[in-house]
């Protein structure tokens, strides 16, 4: 029996800051597609939205604090070490060249982030780098018609079949907790200098704290 090829995830962000839907998502992925590795990959200049709220280290700081001793979680700093624009094209293009063409590598994205997919800079040379992993967000669906519909539905795979496919292929996974939080709810709740503890581990929120992150100055 041939052996099996590594199967590595890659979840791209902003994480301004980094949360328990991201860090819960992560986790979960790893233990039901039996992954190798999920890499947590901060952007430095993101390409389709409001520049963050805090710089690249004080976001890769949180991070690492978030999953440090996590087995199978990895922080990867390959967008911040780079001055341009973080497209996920250039990241996937590092990442298989250094992994070799057997590895099965997955791009993970919720599927409101997959909606704009068509928009990405050389979205259909990423296909030809890496799967596509949907998380599935309560009340969120695809437009019916749209570009995105029809990858998803032409190219979908069943969870058993990934590991045959080192790329070109969607997956739509519907995770057991989805934990609706999102970034931009914790910056306005501490914005109105409100608590935030169970949404992020207690690390970052006393590394923000301490830091004074996040804090409306009047
Ligand atoms: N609660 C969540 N559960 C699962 N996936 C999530 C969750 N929040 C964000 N994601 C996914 O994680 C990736 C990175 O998201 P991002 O860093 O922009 O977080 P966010 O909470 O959506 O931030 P913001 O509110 O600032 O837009 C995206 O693919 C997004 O779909
Ligand atoms: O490459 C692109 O054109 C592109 C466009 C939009 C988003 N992305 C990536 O998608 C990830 C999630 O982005 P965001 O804005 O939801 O935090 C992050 O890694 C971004 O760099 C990438």
């Amino acid at each position: 029996m041939p052996d099996k090829p590594d199967v590595i995830a890659v979840m791209g962000g902003t994480f301004d800051p980094v949360h328990n839907g991201h860090l819960r998502s992560a986790l979960e992925l790893r233990q039901l597609l039996a992954l190798d590795e999920v890499r947590l990959v901060p952007c430095h200049q993101t390409p389709h939205r409001e520049q963050p709220q805090r710089s690249s280290q004080q976001r890769l700081h949180m991070l690492d604090l978030a999953v440090a001793g996590e087995a199978g979680l990895y922080i990867d700093d390959r967008e911040l070490r780079l001055d341009q624009p973080s497209y996920s094209v250039l990241t996937l293009q590092g990442l298989r060249k250094e992994l070799g063409d057997e590895a099965v590598l997955c791009w993970v994205m919720g599927v409101d982030a997959f909606a704009h997919f068509t928009s990405w800079y050389k979205w259909r040379e990423i296909l030809t780098l890496a799967n596509l992993i949907i998380m599935t967000r309560p009340g969120f669906e695809l437009v019916s018609g749209s570009e995105e519909k029809r990858l998803w539905q032409e190219r979908a795979v069943e969870v058993s079949e990934l590991y045959l496919h080192p790329f070109g292929k969607v997956l739509p996974v519907s995770l057991p907790s989805q934990l609706e939080i999102s970034a931009t709810y914790i910056r306005q709740q501490l914005s109105q200098g409100q608590s935030v503890r169970y949404l992020l581990p207690d690390s970052v929120i006393n590394y923000i704290g301490t830091h004074k992150l996040y804090v409306k100055v009047s």
